[in-house]
């Protein structure tokens, strides 16, 4: 199908109903401000590498973005320090592990993972440059600012639920510092990961992030370039093998969509060169991802040719 406007909120508007009744997943718990959101959050936005949003449901109430900061980070740290430094560091293969896997690190002693999971992440936060935490944050949450086109803020009430119960980010900060991939500063790195995790997103600033990345790392709304275009093919990789944590095969076997989620209920996702798309729906399955969001994202990107391995259309 070509991509006209009526396509596209054609889509849109039958994945949004499609799943607007379904009863599956419930919010994660084990953070305990996330066990409190409403669950009938439902907004999906697709915005085209033009710069045209597309927009169902709520795109007004935010949720904690959660494990697609990663994602952003990581994309901070290669403009930092060039592409190889995190494939020396902890790697870019999927663990097939659940995301805050300790066995994973075990097994290679904290080497071949990736960005996208508890401990790479951490790990990666704890590579950005800054003489103190406040330096640190201020070029986190720039870059996130720039992904999406707005100042975001941090969802205080989450922050603080989360920091006082992180202990296993903890426990895995500790252990990639007993490896050698983070430094002393690991008790730090995980607190800024917590604050990281905190930023407070709606529909709309996800499917713009997304749209960036598919864009070649400039903002087709802003017109910024905010990461550097040659980061993002490597990025969009390590989305597609770890994005989704141990369900990414699954994932990408029916959507072939780079993509991340977070257990605030957002996942965004990538079709190259031409949308981003992001949903929000608190209810995750067992892995940790929303089911609506899965759902509706693949219904969507299927009925609009946005699999960059299915050139039969
Ligand atoms: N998968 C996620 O979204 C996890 C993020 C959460 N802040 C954690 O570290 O446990």
């Amino acid at each position: 199908a070509e991509l006209t406007e009526a396509v596209i909120k054609q889509a849109l508007s039958e994945a949004y109903q499609k799943y607007r009744t379904l009863d599956e997943g419930k919010n994660a718990d084990y953070i305990p401000a996330l066990a409190k959101v409403d669950s009938d959050i439902y907004g999906i936005v697709l915005v085209t590498t033009d710069g045209k949003v597309y927009t169902q449901g709520d795109i007004k109430s935010e949720v904690s973005i959660q494990s697609i900061s990663k994602v952003f980070t990581m994309a901070l740290v290669m403009d930092q320090d060039g592409t190889q430094e995190l494939v020396e560091n902890m790697g870019v293969d999927a663990t097939g592990q659940v995301f805050n896997s300790i066995v994973a690190i075990e097994q290679y002693q904290g080497a071949e993972m990736n960005p996208l999971v508890n401990a790479g992440a951490i790990t990666t936060t704890s590579l950005v440059d800054g003489k103190d935490y406040e330096e640190i944050w201020g070029k986190i949450a720039r870059e996130y600012d720039e992904f999406a086109g707005r100042e975001l803020t941090v969802l205080e009430d989450v922050y603080k639920s989360e920091a006082a119960t992180n202990q296993r980010n903890r426990a895995i900060a500790s252990l990639m510092h007993a490896y050698g991939h983070i430094d002393d500063n690991f008790l730090r790195a995980t607190d800024i990961y917590t604050r990281q995790c905190s930023v407070g997103v709606n529909a709309r600033d996800l499917g713009i992030m997304a749209a960036t990345l598919a864009n070649a790392g400039k903002n087709p709304v802003t017109d910024q370039q905010v990461t550097s275009a040659k980061n993002v093919p490597e990025i969009l990789a390590v989305m597609a093998t770890a994005g989704l944590y141990d369900d990414a095969g699954k994932w990408l076997y029916k959507t072939g969509l780079p993509a991340k989620s977070g257990v605030g209920g957002g996942i965004i996702a990538v079709s190259p060169g031409k949308f981003g798309i992001a949903v929000i729906s608190p209810p995750l399955d067992a892995a940790g991802n929303s089911v609506r969001a899965q759902k509706a994202i693949a219904d969507i990107s299927n009925a609009l040719g946005g699999n960059p391995y299915d050139v039969s259309h």
